[in-house]
């Protein structure tokens, strides 16, 4: 019997090299860092913006007592006396806090609220009866003299300087003068409405400059929808830093309906390929995700990329509701309920606030909701499902609906030369080639009745015919992966790969079995088709 006899030293098997692999991990690498892609990019200053005069309050020493005599001897009138009452002066309202006289029930207020609210309605004001959490009567009077809330002293402020807030926004300003900044990651979705020139598309504008602020490009990308062409026609200067698109798009801004239906569906493609890479890196959240990516955990030859937020604007919903329906409201609430863990946020604002354009399946999907003055006590119902917006005082007053409170703001102003300043400040700086790239969504209806017939291959045919071939596998994930394809698209082409004979049938939850099972025998195939 021959003995093989061993060399001292011999090359690793393949078993042992993936052995090896993990240990040659250890060795440190540089994290994976986003920004480098533009490293040379500057964030834009606070002089950019205005001070807009000054941020601080004008208190009115007699007017404050002008009101509160007012406000006790109406309460007098209805048999309702006062321990004790304190005024907190905000930016555009004082809060006139009442503790009533032992004995006095607050539902007795709450009762009396409309009533007393006439009698006061010199004032123009809100009653809020209680005060949540303080067992108190606030009764809200518009300034004589409103202070305008500048964003660029917000932005200036501690708190969202020093925010870690994965996308902070600086909303306004309490009426106790606290800063308002909330985490739109968090929120995960804002639905905006108030009737027209109340504040919408300045706090639209707050709302995206105070990205602008904190964000690198690398790291967050705006889907601007403005069917009305106006309002967000200046954020084109930042394109090629912060705007995404769908593939072969002239204008990053969309305007036309059908192709806000078309993005909308790119989203979702997103979304589901977002998950898909979430599933594979085994992390829940793009946090998680991304930190692994920085961490070069996860294979960029795999698919792996680094994630950055996406936050969809859409600019006056109404029109786009009553043309294209469901057809919007769908891919909307699935994103709503879906997109928040993969990091798509969504700002909706309309000028309509009917139960026809926030329907309820909006409604249910977006917890968070501001409300600039509106016409009618319904409009109000219809957004926050209470009172209160009817008697907002305009000019960025608005109430927000959020975990479950509403607060009033004055929301922080910033105007449209100050937009511009800092759209160009980002736009003359050097870019990524393109727009971010949306992935390709061919509408269904497009595609009818060309399924099987050879001639009308799907474009990807051939592409999607070497996938398969090169990785012996016929499953419809991967070619959504490894194409950027949506779930509709991978599944056609999968169809027409089964109809040439490269794949077999449908197996249900399995892959198909591949047919072809070399390369040079799929091209030969292919080129017997050409
Ligand atoms: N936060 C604010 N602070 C001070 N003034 C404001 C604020 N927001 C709006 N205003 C004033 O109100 C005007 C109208 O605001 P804006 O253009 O945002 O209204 P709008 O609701 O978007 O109107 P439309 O729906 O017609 O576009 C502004 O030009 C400005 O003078």
């Amino acid at each position: 019997m021959a003995f093989e006899i061993k060399p001292v030293y011999e090359d690793p098997t393949d078993e042992e090299v993936e052995e090896i692999v993990p240990v040659r991990e250890t060795v440190p690498v540089d994290p994976y860092e986003p920004t480098l892609d533009l490293r040379d990019y500057k964030y834009p200053a606070l002089d950019l913006l205005e001070n807009h005069g000054s941020d601080k309050i004008v208190q009115d020493a007699s007017e404050l007592e002008k009101n509160k005599n007012q406000i006790i001897d109406t309460l007098k009138n209805y048999d309702i006396s006062i321990q004790k009452i304190s005024a907190t002066v905000g930016p555009t309202v004082t809060l006139y806090e009442i503790v009533p006289a032992a004995g006095v029930r607050i539902s007795r207020i709450k009762n009396l609220e409309d009533d007393i609210a006439l009698s006061l309605s010199a004032l123009g004001i809100r009653i809020i009866a209680p005060i949540p959490g303080r067992g108190t009567i606030g009764i809200e009077v518009p300034n004589v003299k409103k202070t305008i809330v500048s964003l660029r002293n917000m932005l200036a402020s501690d708190k969202f300087q020093h925010s870690q807030m994965d996308l902070p926004i600086a909303i306004g300003k309490k009426i106790d003068n606290e800063n308002f900044i909330a985490d739109l990651a968090k929120m995960p979705h804002l639905l905006m409405a108030g009737a027209t020139g109340q504040g919408k598309s300045v706090g639209i504008n707050t709302l995206l400059v105070s990205l602008l602020y904190k964000k690198h490009p690398s790291q967050l990308k705006f889907v601007l929808v403005d069917p009305k062409k106006v309002e967000l026609s200046l954020y084109k200067l930042i394109e090629k830093h912060f705007l995404a698109k769908l593939p072969g798009e002239e204008d990053a801004i969309i305007t036309d309906t059908k192709k806000v239906v078309h993005t909308l569906n790119a989203l979702c493609i997103e979304m589901d390929l977002r998950y898909d890479l979430l599933k594979e890196a085994g992390t829940r959240n793009i946090r998680e995700y991304n930190a692994k990516f920085t961490q070069r955990r996860l294979n960029p030859q795999k698919g792996h990329r680094y994630l950055p937020f996406i936050v969809l604007v859409i600019d006056e919903f109404a029109d786009l509701i009553m043309t294209a329906g469901k057809e919007v409201e769908m891919p909307i609430a699935r994103l709503a309920q879906l997109a928040r863990a993969v990091g798509i946020h969504l700002i909706i604002a309309t000028q309509r606030p009917s139960v026809n354009i926030i329907t309820g399946t909006i409604k249910a999907n977006f917890p968070a909701r501001i409300a600039f003055k509106v016409s009618s006590k319904i409009d109000s119902r219809t957004i926050l499902d209470t009172g209160g917006a009817e008697q907002l005082i305009g000019q960025g007053d608005m109430l927000i609906s959020f975990n479950g409170e509403v607060v009033r703001l004055q929301c922080a102003f910033v105007d449209t030369p100050e937009v511009e300043s800092v759209a160009e400040f980002i736009g003359e700086q050097r870019g990524y080639p393109d727009a971010f790239l949306l992935p390709e969504y061919i509408d269904e209806k497009d595609m009818e009745g060309k399924d099987f017939s050879l001639a009308d291959r799907d474009p990807l045919f051939e592409e999607a015919a070497r996938v398969i071939v090169q990785n012996q596998q016929g499953s419809t994930s991967l070619l959504q992966r490894r194409m950027k394809l949506g779930y509709n698209r991978a599944g056609r082409l999968m169809d027409q790969l089964e109809a040439a004979g490269i794949v077999g049938p449908n197996m249900g939850s399995k892959a198909r079995d591949v047919i072809v099972k070399s390369e040079s025998d799929l091209e030969e195939i292919l080129n017997s088709m050409l």
